[in-house]
């Protein structure tokens, strides 16, 4: 191509709108650079998905344009009228440090920045939007969540479990919503989207805002979600006193087990920040317990050149191990598939393979369960979690709706929901930090 030719206008993600954003912004804001005042955000800055120069010679060549996603931030126009709006804000699924941080948060930026007077906290997730729970709403303002940062969990509640779109849109449009934030993870952001279906098909005019939530940090293309930090935070003290205990017995191994369902980045974090960890197990992966390259004769190795191991394993980690019918699957109200207990797994088939082998092993099994997302937020944390929900109100704000506030590529940028939620995070395999856990740990490329 060209120098000073066009590139064709490739696909981004486009994000749905109520309407065309009339008012001014409320924001004393400048528009030029060089007088010291934060600009508003210009409605074509985007955000490359893909910031490797090899990717974008190839859209070059391609004559394509690369993915990109909106810049998120406060814009001069606005869609709402600041004197009427009414904003709500749920929390689904679990808990995850710093959901009382995003909540104050929203209450604050939507108060101070727009001026918005009436926001409704929505009891017990999804539930609290269907009357026949009967949970209520509870009014907040800046003085209600002055000080709830400090605590761990929500103060709204949650719930898992489906509720009936329908009736959830009947409670929004019947108390007057114009703004509906969800904070929840890959199941709250697709029932926000429906939620946003339903009101797209009703012709009204709700926004409904995802700020994804989960310690787990499976959501597709955002560079993390937040409570992750906090969790894997948590979770590095115990592993330093996991070592302690593997190191003072013969032989001594020490097995840790931490959250992660379907992805293991808060198994894998914690290992790399608390360098003591030898084997790290995550669903990613798939390994067996059998065998000359299996995961026992690989820690028989270890134990006999250095007599004490540490073990973390991710609760979604092995489950092929479990060799259950699909059938025999249990989930939980909100459809998750609930795992077999690898780490009581791991525990047993050691202590059996070690006694079989004639060898003395001493095996200490922590499972430190929801500690790691009970607390309140890290600094790092409540940092990003401020950002979030900052970012979140300009977003709806301006009209925009079903989509999610994200950090990419070190930039906070909003993206449709369903481009999120069509696929779940993995640690890949063959990408960097895997290869850091594998250098961090020594343990092989493969355990089967
Ligand atoms: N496809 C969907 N359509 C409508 N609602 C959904 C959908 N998937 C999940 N939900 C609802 O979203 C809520 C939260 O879902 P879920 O319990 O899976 O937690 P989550 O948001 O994924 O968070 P976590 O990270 O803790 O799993 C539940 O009330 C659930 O019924
Ligand atoms: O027992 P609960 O509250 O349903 O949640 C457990 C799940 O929630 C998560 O923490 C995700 O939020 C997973 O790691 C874990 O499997
Ligand atoms: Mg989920």
């Amino acid at each position: 191509m060209k120098s000073g030719e066009k590139l064709d206008v490739g696909e981004i993600y486009g994000i749905n709108v109520l309407g065309k954003a009339t008012y001014d912004s409320p924001l004393r804001l400048s528009k030029k650079r060089g007088d010291d005042i934060f600009n508003f955000v210009k409605e074509d800055d985007k955000i490359l998905q893909d910031i490797s120069l090899r990717e974008f010679k190839k859209c070059l060549a391609d004559n394509k344009e690369p993915f990109a996603m909106e810049r998120a931030g406060p814009r001069e126009k606005i869609y709402f009228n600041v004197k009427k709006t009414k904003a709500a804000i749920v929390t689904c699924g679990g808990l995850c440090p710093g959901i009382n941080n995003v909540i104050r948060s929203l209450v604050m930026g939507l108060t101070y920045f727009y001026g918005v007077k009436e926001i409704l906290g929505v009891r017990y997730g999804f539930e609290g939007l269907n009357p026949a729970y009967g949970h209520g709403f509870v009014d907040l303002t800046p003085a209600f969540v002055k000080d709830i940062h400090q605590f761990g969990g929500t103060i709204l509640g949650s719930s898992r479990g489906g509720q009936d779109v329908g009736v959830m849109v009947d409670t929004l449009y019947e108390n007057g919503v114009d703004l509906l934030f969800t904070i929840g993870g890959d199941g709250t952001l697709k029932g926000a989207d429906a939620i946003g279906e339903e009101i797209k098909k009703r012709g009204v005019d709700i926004s409904v805002i995802g700020i994804p939530k989960t310690i787990d940090n499976d959501v597709n293309l955002i560079d993390k979600t937040f409570g992750f930090e906090t969790a894997y935070h948590v979770a590095n003290p115990i592993i330093r006193d996991a070592h302690n205990e593997a190191t003072g017995a013969y032989n001594g191994i020490a097995i840790v087990k931490l959250m992660g369902r379907d992805s293991g980045f808060i198994a894998a974090s914690a290992a790399i920040s608390m360098s003591v960890v030898n084997f790290v197990l995550v669903p990613e992966m798939h390994f067996e317990l059998e065998g000359e390259n299996g995961f026992l004769e690989v820690l028989k190795k270890r134990l006999d050149t250095k007599h004490h191991a540490v073990i973390v394993v991710a609760e979604g980690a092995g489950q092929n191990l479990f060799k259950k019918d699909k059938k025999e699957q249990e989930t939980d109200a909100s459809g998750n598939i609930k795992h077999g207990d690898i780490g009581l797994l791991l525990k047993t088939e050691i202590a059996e393979y070690f006694k079989k082998n004639d060898r003395q092993v001493t095996i200490k099994y922590i499972d430190p369960s929801y500690i790691i997302r009970s607390a309140p937020a890290n600094p790092g944390d409540s940092i990003f979690c401020n950002g979030l929900a900052y970012h979140a109100v300009h977003g709806a704000m301006t009209g925009r709706t079903r989509f999610v506030v994200g950090r990419v590529n070190n930039r906070y940028v909003y993206l449709p929901i369903s481009a999120v939620t069509n696929k779940r995070k993995k640690i890949n395999m063959e990408g960097g930090f895997w290869y850091t856990v594998l250098e961090s740990t020594g343990q092989p490329f493969e355990m089967r």
